[in-house]
């Protein structure tokens, strides 16, 4: 799938956001948009705020000031826990499992974000109950082949290598289909085979499945070579936007890099 024209309305808008942790300014005056089908890569050295605009974005954080847009409408009153059901999942920098459960069990989690139930319908086993379980079982099975983690499928997560784990928390993102997928520092723990795998992976996902990606990330070779977009961060401040090349040869990501380098 290609990304939509920038003419079109965005499908993630962040504007004006502002946060204070007492008298430091993690984010001061943030706004960049994404586009359908885009894949954004949010940079920046250290400290710079990435992190704090990730967890605004998930709702883990309310900004001061300035607002969230998904589909053009704010999502600062939705809390953490309904943003799947929005259309904005996420991944975690350091896996978030339930490390006892099966890979398919992980999964089915997600799914279930976007599925509804009470105890009454769910005890008598109503007709759409059913429906709905067997959609949900078809949804895991889908992203379990697709993710190719059937050799694992039923084995506990915790004994699993770092970046199967890795895989499987992008599979239960997916599986609540998520509009917007955020992925936390995915290539962190990874070896140099396994990043590229997960670039292709993210090309995919976006290819595939018109899944728009907001990628954080300090491997700067994975954000450089599957970012349509690149957001530099530094000390809170949007210090540049533009396509990888533009943001590789500008003079104040530059500095803000090599200042990074030197402290
Ligand atoms: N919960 C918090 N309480 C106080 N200060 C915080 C908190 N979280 C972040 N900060 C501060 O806000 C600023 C931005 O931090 P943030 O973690 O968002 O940066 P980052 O770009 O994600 O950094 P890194 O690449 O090291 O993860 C830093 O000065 C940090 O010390």
């Amino acid at each position: 799938m290609q990304a939509q024209p920038v003419s079109s309305p965005p499908q993630l808008a962040v504007r004006d956001v502002v946060v204070r942790f007492g008298g430091i300014v993690a984010l001061d005056g943030i706004a960049f948009e994404l586009h359908k089908g885009q894949i954004l890569g949010l940079i920046g050295p250290n400290g710079a705020g990435k992190t704090t605009l990730f967890n605004c974005l998930s709702r883990l954080y309310t900004p001061a000031s300035g607002d969230i847009l998904y589909d053009g409408k704010s999502v600062l009153a939705k809390k953490a826990h309904e943003m799947p059901a929005v259309g904005i999942g996420r991944s975690f920098q350091n896996v978030a499992l339930f490390q006892r459960m099966s890979v398919r069990d992980n999964i089915r989690v997600g799914a279930h974000a976007n599925s509804r139930s009470d105890f009454f319908s769910d005890a008598l086993r109503l007709p759409w109950v059913r429906r709905q379980e067997a959609e949900v079982d078809a949804t895991v099975s889908e992203l379990i082949e697709y993710l190719e983690l059937g050799s694992v499928a039923d084995l506990p997560v915790d004994g699993l290598p770092f970046g199967t784990r890795k895989r499987v928390e992008i599979a239960r993102a997916l599986a609540a289909r998520p509009g917007v997928l955020l992925l936390d520092e995915p290539a962190g723990g990874l070896n140099h085979d396994e990043v590229g795998e997960l670039g292709r992976l993210i090309q995919h996902i976006r290819d595939d499945r018109g899944v728009t990606v907001l990628l954080v990330e300090h491997h700067m070779g994975l954000v450089m070579s599957i970012s349509d977009k690149v957001v530099v961060l530094s000390f809170g401040r949007k210090i540049a936007e533009g396509t990888p090349a533009e943001v590789q040869q500008n003079p104040d990501v530059i500095a803000a890099y090599l200042g990074g380098q030197s402290e």
